[in-house]
Protein backbone atom coordinates (compact mmCIF):
# COMPACT_ATOMS: atom_id res chain seq x y z
CA UNK A 1 0.00 0.00 0.00
CA UNK A 2 1.50 3.60 -0.89
CA UNK A 3 1.99 5.82 1.61
CA UNK A 4 -0.71 8.51 1.76
CA UNK A 5 0.29 12.14 0.07
CA UNK A 6 -0.05 15.25 1.58
CA UNK A 7 -0.75 18.70 0.41
CA UNK A 8 -0.28 20.57 3.64
CA UNK A 9 -0.85 23.24 4.14
CA UNK A 10 -3.51 23.20 1.56
CA UNK A 11 -6.84 21.82 2.46
CA UNK A 12 -8.91 22.17 -0.63
CA UNK A 13 -8.30 23.00 -4.39
CA UNK A 14 -10.43 25.02 -6.35
CA UNK A 15 -10.97 24.34 -10.25
CA UNK A 16 -11.72 28.18 -11.53
CA UNK A 17 -12.80 28.28 -15.11
CA UNK A 18 -14.46 30.55 -17.54
CA UNK A 19 -18.19 29.26 -17.33
CA UNK A 20 -20.89 28.77 -19.85
CA UNK A 21 -24.49 28.94 -21.27
CA UNK A 22 -26.05 25.80 -20.77
CA UNK A 23 -29.46 26.68 -22.83
CA UNK A 24 -30.82 29.22 -24.98
CA UNK A 25 -32.56 31.38 -22.55
CA UNK A 26 -28.49 31.25 -20.54
CA UNK A 27 -26.41 32.96 -24.01
CA UNK A 28 -27.47 36.57 -23.83
CA UNK A 29 -27.49 36.95 -19.92
CA UNK A 30 -23.88 35.25 -20.11
CA UNK A 31 -22.86 37.16 -22.87
CA UNK A 32 -23.49 40.06 -20.69
CA UNK A 33 -21.33 38.84 -18.08
CA UNK A 34 -18.15 38.42 -19.85
CA UNK A 35 -18.34 41.83 -21.68
CA UNK A 36 -19.11 43.78 -18.64
CA UNK A 37 -17.06 47.08 -18.78
CA UNK A 38 -14.91 45.36 -21.70
CA UNK A 39 -15.67 47.82 -25.07
CA UNK A 40 -16.81 44.94 -27.41
CA UNK A 41 -18.43 45.88 -30.53
CA UNK A 42 -22.28 45.16 -30.40
CA UNK A 43 -21.52 43.39 -33.38
CA UNK A 44 -19.30 40.63 -32.52
CA UNK A 45 -22.11 39.84 -29.48
CA UNK A 46 -24.67 39.24 -31.81
CA UNK A 47 -22.81 37.32 -33.93
CA UNK A 48 -20.92 35.30 -30.83
CA UNK A 49 -24.55 34.60 -29.52
CA UNK A 50 -25.07 32.48 -33.00
CA UNK A 51 -22.35 30.44 -32.10
CA UNK A 52 -23.96 29.40 -29.29
CA UNK A 53 -27.68 29.42 -30.77
CA UNK A 54 -25.73 27.05 -33.08
CA UNK A 55 -25.10 24.25 -30.49
CA UNK A 56 -28.60 24.51 -29.16
CA UNK A 57 -27.48 27.85 -26.57
CA UNK A 58 -24.92 25.06 -24.70
CA UNK A 59 -21.38 25.63 -24.37
CA UNK A 60 -19.43 22.51 -23.89
CA UNK A 61 -17.25 24.25 -21.41
CA UNK A 62 -19.36 22.96 -18.40
CA UNK A 63 -19.81 19.13 -18.83
CA UNK A 64 -15.57 19.32 -19.84
CA UNK A 65 -15.07 20.89 -16.23
CA UNK A 66 -17.80 18.05 -14.44
CA UNK A 67 -15.42 15.74 -16.35
CA UNK A 68 -12.13 17.22 -15.05
CA UNK A 69 -13.62 17.26 -11.68
CA UNK A 70 -14.29 13.23 -11.49
CA UNK A 71 -10.70 12.97 -13.71
CA UNK A 72 -8.91 14.83 -10.43
CA UNK A 73 -11.04 13.42 -7.66
CA UNK A 74 -10.41 9.76 -9.06
CA UNK A 75 -6.65 10.64 -9.93
CA UNK A 76 -6.67 12.11 -6.20
CA UNK A 77 -8.43 9.36 -4.43
CA UNK A 78 -6.18 6.35 -6.39
CA UNK A 79 -3.11 8.03 -5.07
CA UNK A 80 -4.21 8.62 -1.13
CA UNK A 81 -4.43 12.39 -1.48
CA UNK A 82 -7.14 13.95 0.60
CA UNK A 83 -7.80 16.74 -1.09
CA UNK A 84 -11.28 18.10 -1.69
CA UNK A 85 -11.86 20.09 -5.31
CA UNK A 86 -14.33 22.30 -5.91
CA UNK A 87 -15.61 24.19 -9.12
CA UNK A 88 -16.25 28.10 -9.63
CA UNK A 89 -16.40 29.56 -12.53
CA UNK A 90 -15.68 33.87 -13.94
CA UNK A 91 -18.83 33.84 -15.61
CA UNK A 92 -21.68 31.75 -14.97
CA UNK A 93 -22.93 29.08 -12.51
CA UNK A 94 -21.83 27.68 -10.03
CA UNK A 95 -20.28 31.40 -9.89
CA UNK A 96 -16.87 31.48 -8.23
CA UNK A 97 -18.04 34.09 -5.02
CA UNK A 98 -20.92 31.14 -4.47
CA UNK A 99 -18.40 28.33 -4.13
CA UNK A 100 -15.78 30.08 -2.47
CA UNK A 101 -18.12 30.88 0.41
CA UNK A 102 -18.87 27.51 0.46
CA UNK A 103 -15.55 26.58 0.79
CA UNK A 104 -15.12 28.82 4.03
CA UNK A 105 -18.29 27.25 5.32
CA UNK A 106 -16.90 23.85 5.04
CA UNK A 107 -13.58 25.24 6.93
CA UNK A 108 -11.32 25.79 4.44
CA UNK A 109 -8.75 27.52 5.15
CA UNK A 110 -5.79 27.64 2.48
CA UNK A 111 -7.30 27.77 -1.01
CA UNK A 112 -5.19 26.16 -4.31
CA UNK A 113 -6.41 27.63 -7.17
CA UNK A 114 -6.39 25.34 -10.66
CA UNK A 115 -7.06 28.18 -13.16
CA UNK A 116 -8.42 26.39 -16.97
CA UNK A 117 -5.52 28.78 -18.38
CA UNK A 118 -1.92 27.17 -19.05
CA UNK A 119 -0.45 30.39 -20.09
CA UNK A 120 0.23 33.89 -19.08
CA UNK A 121 -2.00 36.91 -20.51
CA UNK A 122 -4.35 39.26 -18.91
CA UNK A 123 -7.46 37.03 -19.89
CA UNK A 124 -6.06 33.70 -18.58
CA UNK A 125 -3.72 34.61 -15.35
CA UNK A 126 -4.79 38.44 -13.71
CA UNK A 127 -8.51 38.56 -14.60
CA UNK A 128 -8.85 35.65 -12.93
CA UNK A 129 -6.35 36.95 -9.52
CA UNK A 130 -9.15 39.86 -10.07
CA UNK A 131 -12.36 38.00 -9.92
CA UNK A 132 -10.74 36.22 -6.82
CA UNK A 133 -10.30 39.41 -5.22
CA UNK A 134 -14.08 40.44 -6.21
CA UNK A 135 -15.46 37.24 -4.80
CA UNK A 136 -12.96 37.40 -1.61
CA UNK A 137 -14.13 41.33 -0.95
CA UNK A 138 -17.82 40.25 -1.18
CA UNK A 139 -17.26 37.31 1.63
CA UNK A 140 -15.17 39.98 3.52
CA UNK A 141 -17.97 42.19 3.52
CA UNK A 142 -20.54 39.57 4.43
CA UNK A 143 -18.24 39.44 7.45
CA UNK A 144 -16.27 35.69 6.79
CA UNK A 145 -13.07 34.81 7.62
CA UNK A 146 -11.11 34.97 4.58
CA UNK A 147 -9.24 31.49 3.65
CA UNK A 148 -5.88 32.01 1.86
CA UNK A 149 -5.84 31.66 -1.87
CA UNK A 150 -2.85 30.97 -4.02
CA UNK A 151 -2.68 30.25 -7.43
CA UNK A 152 -1.08 26.95 -9.14
CA UNK A 153 1.72 28.01 -11.63
CA UNK A 154 1.21 28.24 -15.30
CA UNK A 155 1.53 24.58 -16.61
CA UNK A 156 1.78 24.89 -20.32
CA UNK A 157 5.20 23.49 -20.42
CA UNK A 158 4.20 20.49 -18.28
CA UNK A 159 4.85 17.02 -19.39
CA UNK A 160 1.10 15.92 -18.69
CA UNK A 161 -0.27 19.13 -20.54
CA UNK A 162 1.57 18.02 -23.69
CA UNK A 163 1.46 14.37 -23.55
CA UNK A 164 -2.16 14.06 -24.89
CA UNK A 165 -1.63 17.13 -26.73
CA UNK A 166 1.28 15.66 -28.74
CA UNK A 167 -0.50 12.15 -29.14
CA UNK A 168 -3.37 14.05 -30.05
CA UNK A 169 -1.68 15.55 -33.18
CA UNK A 170 -0.07 12.06 -34.20
CA UNK A 171 -3.67 10.96 -34.31
CA UNK A 172 -4.95 14.19 -36.46
CA UNK A 173 -1.82 13.25 -38.66
CA UNK A 174 -2.35 9.32 -39.26
CA UNK A 175 -6.20 10.43 -39.95
CA UNK A 176 -4.88 12.22 -43.05
CA UNK A 177 -5.27 10.49 -46.17
CA UNK A 178 -1.72 8.99 -46.75
CA UNK A 179 -1.28 10.88 -50.00
CA UNK A 180 -0.97 14.45 -48.19
CA UNK A 181 0.11 13.49 -44.77
CA UNK A 182 3.83 13.60 -44.98
CA UNK A 183 3.41 17.34 -47.06
CA UNK A 184 0.88 18.40 -43.78
CA UNK A 185 1.32 21.67 -41.98
CA UNK A 186 0.44 22.05 -38.90
CA UNK A 187 -1.27 25.70 -37.74
CA UNK A 188 -0.75 25.41 -33.75
CA UNK A 189 -3.78 28.02 -32.62
CA UNK A 190 -4.65 29.94 -29.89
CA UNK A 191 -6.49 32.70 -29.15
CA UNK A 192 -5.72 36.24 -30.18
CA UNK A 193 -5.72 38.98 -27.74
CA UNK A 194 -4.54 42.52 -28.01
CA UNK A 195 -1.30 43.08 -29.12
CA UNK A 196 -0.70 45.48 -26.06
CA UNK A 197 -2.10 42.27 -24.11
CA UNK A 198 0.60 40.41 -25.67
CA UNK A 199 3.35 43.01 -25.02
CA UNK A 200 2.88 43.39 -21.09
CA UNK A 201 1.94 39.75 -20.51
CA UNK A 202 3.95 37.71 -17.78
CA UNK A 203 6.52 39.41 -15.94
CA UNK A 204 8.31 42.73 -16.21
CA UNK A 205 11.55 41.25 -18.26
CA UNK A 206 9.10 39.80 -20.78
CA UNK A 207 7.31 42.51 -21.83
CA UNK A 208 8.41 44.64 -24.82
CA UNK A 209 9.93 42.04 -27.02
CA UNK A 210 6.39 39.82 -27.14
CA UNK A 211 5.88 39.08 -23.91
CA UNK A 212 5.61 35.64 -22.11
CA UNK A 213 2.44 34.85 -24.32
CA UNK A 214 3.96 34.49 -27.37
CA UNK A 215 7.03 32.90 -25.95
CA UNK A 216 5.48 30.59 -23.80
CA UNK A 217 3.35 29.35 -26.90
CA UNK A 218 6.18 29.38 -29.31
CA UNK A 219 8.13 27.04 -26.55
CA UNK A 220 5.26 24.79 -26.38
CA UNK A 221 4.77 24.61 -30.45
CA UNK A 222 8.23 24.15 -31.48
CA UNK A 223 8.49 20.85 -28.65
CA UNK A 224 5.14 19.78 -29.72
CA UNK A 225 6.68 20.03 -33.57
CA UNK A 226 9.98 18.23 -32.67
CA UNK A 227 8.51 15.58 -31.21
CA UNK A 228 6.46 14.66 -33.83
CA UNK A 229 9.56 14.87 -35.71
CA UNK A 230 11.57 12.15 -33.65
CA UNK A 231 8.39 9.47 -33.58
CA UNK A 232 7.33 10.05 -37.30
CA UNK A 233 10.38 10.69 -39.05
CA UNK A 234 9.02 13.08 -41.08
CA UNK A 235 9.75 17.17 -40.67
CA UNK A 236 6.29 18.69 -40.84
CA UNK A 237 6.03 22.55 -41.60
CA UNK A 238 4.33 24.06 -38.97
CA UNK A 239 3.25 27.88 -37.89
CA UNK A 240 1.86 29.59 -34.45
CA UNK A 241 -1.24 31.47 -35.64
CA UNK A 242 -4.56 32.97 -33.95
CA UNK A 243 -8.28 32.57 -33.34
CA UNK A 244 -11.20 33.82 -31.91
CA UNK A 245 -10.00 37.41 -32.23
CA UNK A 246 -12.82 40.46 -31.34
CA UNK A 247 -12.85 44.20 -30.27
CA UNK A 248 -12.56 46.73 -32.66
CA UNK A 249 -11.12 46.15 -36.00
CA UNK A 250 -8.59 49.13 -35.69
CA UNK A 251 -7.16 48.23 -31.97
CA UNK A 252 -3.93 45.30 -33.08
CA UNK A 253 -4.42 42.16 -32.53
CA UNK A 254 -2.34 38.99 -32.63
CA UNK A 255 -2.37 37.64 -36.14
CA UNK A 256 -2.42 35.89 -38.22
CA UNK A 257 -5.93 34.51 -38.31
CA UNK A 258 -6.35 30.90 -38.66
CA UNK A 259 -8.33 31.26 -41.83
CA UNK A 260 -6.14 33.66 -43.48
CA UNK A 261 -3.65 31.29 -43.00
CA UNK A 262 -5.72 28.89 -44.46
CA UNK A 263 -5.96 30.68 -47.24
CA UNK A 264 -2.44 31.42 -47.33
CA UNK A 265 -1.30 27.67 -47.15
CA UNK A 266 -3.42 26.75 -49.57
CA UNK A 267 -2.18 29.59 -52.39
CA UNK A 268 1.38 28.19 -51.56
CA UNK A 269 0.65 24.62 -52.43
CA UNK A 270 0.81 22.77 -49.36
CA UNK A 271 -2.06 19.69 -49.50
CA UNK A 272 -3.26 19.26 -46.00
CA UNK A 273 -3.36 20.93 -42.65
CA UNK A 274 -3.75 20.14 -38.83
CA UNK A 275 -5.14 22.39 -36.58
CA UNK A 276 -3.46 22.02 -33.06
CA UNK A 277 -5.58 24.30 -30.61
CA UNK A 278 -2.32 24.10 -28.23
CA UNK A 279 -3.86 27.82 -26.45
CA UNK A 280 -6.99 25.95 -24.79
CA UNK A 281 -7.59 22.82 -22.87
CA UNK A 282 -10.92 21.80 -23.40
CA UNK A 283 -12.68 21.55 -26.56
CA UNK A 284 -14.93 24.32 -25.71
CA UNK A 285 -16.77 26.69 -27.97
CA UNK A 286 -13.89 28.79 -29.28
CA UNK A 287 -12.40 25.47 -30.94
CA UNK A 288 -16.15 23.47 -31.68
CA UNK A 289 -16.95 27.28 -33.78
CA UNK A 290 -13.63 28.98 -34.45
CA UNK A 291 -12.37 25.88 -35.38
CA UNK A 292 -14.25 23.26 -36.35
CA UNK A 293 -17.35 25.15 -37.99
CA UNK A 294 -16.04 28.58 -39.65
CA UNK A 295 -11.92 27.28 -40.29
CA UNK A 296 -13.09 23.85 -41.59
CA UNK A 297 -15.70 25.37 -44.03
CA UNK A 298 -12.95 27.68 -44.87
CA UNK A 299 -10.78 24.76 -45.74
CA UNK A 300 -13.28 22.45 -47.43
CA UNK A 301 -13.99 25.83 -49.48
CA UNK A 302 -10.52 25.76 -50.38
CA UNK A 303 -10.83 22.10 -50.85
CA UNK A 304 -7.98 21.95 -48.36
CA UNK A 305 -8.20 18.35 -46.45
CA UNK A 306 -7.99 19.51 -42.44
CA UNK A 307 -7.95 17.66 -38.99
CA UNK A 308 -8.61 18.95 -35.60
CA UNK A 309 -6.18 17.58 -32.72
CA UNK A 310 -7.89 17.08 -29.48
CA UNK A 311 -7.21 19.41 -26.38
CA UNK A 312 -6.03 18.09 -23.37
CA UNK A 313 -9.85 17.60 -21.74
CA UNK A 314 -9.91 15.71 -18.81
CA UNK A 315 -6.97 13.08 -19.69
CA UNK A 316 -5.80 11.24 -17.20
CA UNK A 317 -2.24 12.50 -17.93
CA UNK A 318 -3.53 16.01 -17.29
CA UNK A 319 -4.87 14.96 -13.72
CA UNK A 320 -1.71 13.32 -12.71
CA UNK A 321 0.11 16.26 -13.76
CA UNK A 322 -2.51 18.59 -11.57
CA UNK A 323 -1.91 16.00 -8.48
CA UNK A 324 2.10 16.85 -8.95
CA UNK A 325 1.54 20.34 -9.35
CA UNK A 326 -0.34 20.42 -5.81
CA UNK A 327 2.17 18.25 -4.15
CA UNK A 328 4.94 20.15 -5.70
CA UNK A 329 3.51 23.49 -4.15
CA UNK A 330 2.73 21.97 -1.13
CA UNK A 331 6.33 21.53 -0.77
CA UNK A 332 7.69 24.76 -1.79
CA UNK A 333 5.42 26.41 0.35
CA UNK A 334 6.92 23.89 3.60
CA UNK A 335 10.24 25.17 2.75
CA UNK A 336 11.00 21.33 1.44
CA UNK A 337 13.41 21.18 -1.74
CA UNK A 338 11.65 20.68 -4.62
CA UNK A 339 12.26 20.05 -8.45
CA UNK A 340 10.12 21.42 -10.50
CA UNK A 341 8.74 19.87 -13.68
CA UNK A 342 9.29 21.47 -16.97
CA UNK A 343 9.81 20.78 -20.28
CA UNK A 344 11.34 23.13 -23.37
CA UNK A 345 13.41 26.48 -23.10
CA UNK A 346 11.49 28.09 -20.52
CA UNK A 347 11.49 26.06 -17.50
CA UNK A 348 8.91 26.28 -14.78
CA UNK A 349 6.87 28.99 -14.68
CA UNK A 350 7.15 30.74 -10.82
CA UNK A 351 4.88 30.41 -8.19
CA UNK A 352 3.47 33.89 -7.36
CA UNK A 353 3.13 36.19 -10.12
CA UNK A 354 5.50 39.06 -9.45
CA UNK A 355 3.85 43.13 -9.43
CA UNK A 356 3.18 44.18 -12.43
CA UNK A 357 2.74 41.07 -14.38
CA UNK A 358 0.10 40.74 -16.94
CA UNK A 359 -1.47 44.26 -15.99
CA UNK A 360 -4.79 45.39 -16.57
CA UNK A 361 -5.80 48.55 -18.58
CA UNK A 362 -7.36 50.26 -15.71
CA UNK A 363 -5.61 48.92 -12.37
CA UNK A 364 -7.76 46.55 -9.93
CA UNK A 365 -7.15 44.33 -6.96
CA UNK A 366 -6.07 40.94 -7.85
CA UNK A 367 -5.42 37.86 -5.53
CA UNK A 368 -2.76 34.87 -5.01
CA UNK A 369 0.36 37.58 -6.52
CA UNK A 370 3.03 39.68 -4.78
CA UNK A 371 0.42 42.60 -5.26
CA UNK A 372 -2.72 41.05 -3.51
CA UNK A 373 -4.27 42.77 -0.82
CA UNK A 374 -4.97 39.90 0.66
CA UNK A 375 -1.83 37.85 2.62
C1 LIG B 1 -6.61 34.35 -23.84
C2 LIG B 1 -8.06 33.93 -23.82
C3 LIG B 1 -8.56 32.68 -23.54
C4 LIG B 1 -7.76 31.43 -23.21
C5 LIG B 1 -7.52 31.34 -21.76
C6 LIG B 1 -8.73 30.88 -20.99
O1 LIG B 1 -9.27 29.81 -21.28
O2 LIG B 1 -9.16 31.62 -20.06
C7 LIG B 1 -9.99 32.76 -23.62
C8 LIG B 1 -10.87 31.70 -23.36
C9 LIG B 1 -12.26 31.69 -23.52
N1 LIG B 1 -13.03 32.70 -24.03
C10 LIG B 1 -14.34 32.30 -24.02
C11 LIG B 1 -15.43 33.06 -24.44
C12 LIG B 1 -15.37 34.42 -24.78
N2 LIG B 1 -14.25 35.23 -24.77
C13 LIG B 1 -14.59 36.51 -25.17
C14 LIG B 1 -13.74 37.60 -25.29
C15 LIG B 1 -12.34 37.61 -25.15
N3 LIG B 1 -11.53 36.52 -24.84
C16 LIG B 1 -10.22 36.94 -24.76
C17 LIG B 1 -9.11 36.13 -24.48
C18 LIG B 1 -9.19 34.79 -24.11
N4 LIG B 1 -10.32 34.03 -23.98
C19 LIG B 1 -10.18 38.34 -25.03
C20 LIG B 1 -8.94 39.19 -25.02
C21 LIG B 1 -11.50 38.73 -25.27
C22 LIG B 1 -11.96 40.14 -25.58
C23 LIG B 1 -12.66 40.79 -24.43
C24 LIG B 1 -11.81 40.97 -23.23
O3 LIG B 1 -10.83 41.75 -23.27
O4 LIG B 1 -12.15 40.35 -22.19
C25 LIG B 1 -16.01 36.53 -25.38
C26 LIG B 1 -16.82 37.74 -25.78
C27 LIG B 1 -17.24 37.66 -27.18
C28 LIG B 1 -16.07 37.56 -28.14
O5 LIG B 1 -15.51 38.57 -28.40
O6 LIG B 1 -15.75 36.44 -28.54
C29 LIG B 1 -16.49 35.23 -25.15
C30 LIG B 1 -17.91 34.71 -25.28
C31 LIG B 1 -14.41 30.98 -23.46
C32 LIG B 1 -15.70 30.16 -23.24
C33 LIG B 1 -15.95 29.28 -24.41
C34 LIG B 1 -17.20 28.47 -24.22
O7 LIG B 1 -18.26 29.01 -23.87
O8 LIG B 1 -17.13 27.25 -24.44
C35 LIG B 1 -13.12 30.60 -23.16
C36 LIG B 1 -12.67 29.31 -22.52
FE1 LIG C 1 -12.21 34.53 -24.58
Amino acid sequence: MRDALDATPYDALLLLSFGGPEGPDDVVPFLENVTRGRGIPKERLKEVGQHYFLFGGVSPINDQNRALLDALRKDFAEHGLDLPVYWGNRNWGPYLTDTLREMVADGRRRVLVLATSAYASYSGCRQYREDLAGALATLEGEGLELPRVDKLRHYFNHPGFLEPMIEGLLKSLADLPEDVRAGAHIAFTTHSIPNASADTSGPAEDHGDGGAYVKQHLDVARLVADTVRERTGIDHSWRLVYQSRSGAPHIPWLEPDICDHLEELHGSGVPAVVMAPIGFVSDHMEVLYDLDTEATAKAEELGLPVRRSATVGADPRFAAAIRELVLERAAAENGRAVTPCALGALGPSHNLCPVGCCPARAPKPAAAGADSPYA
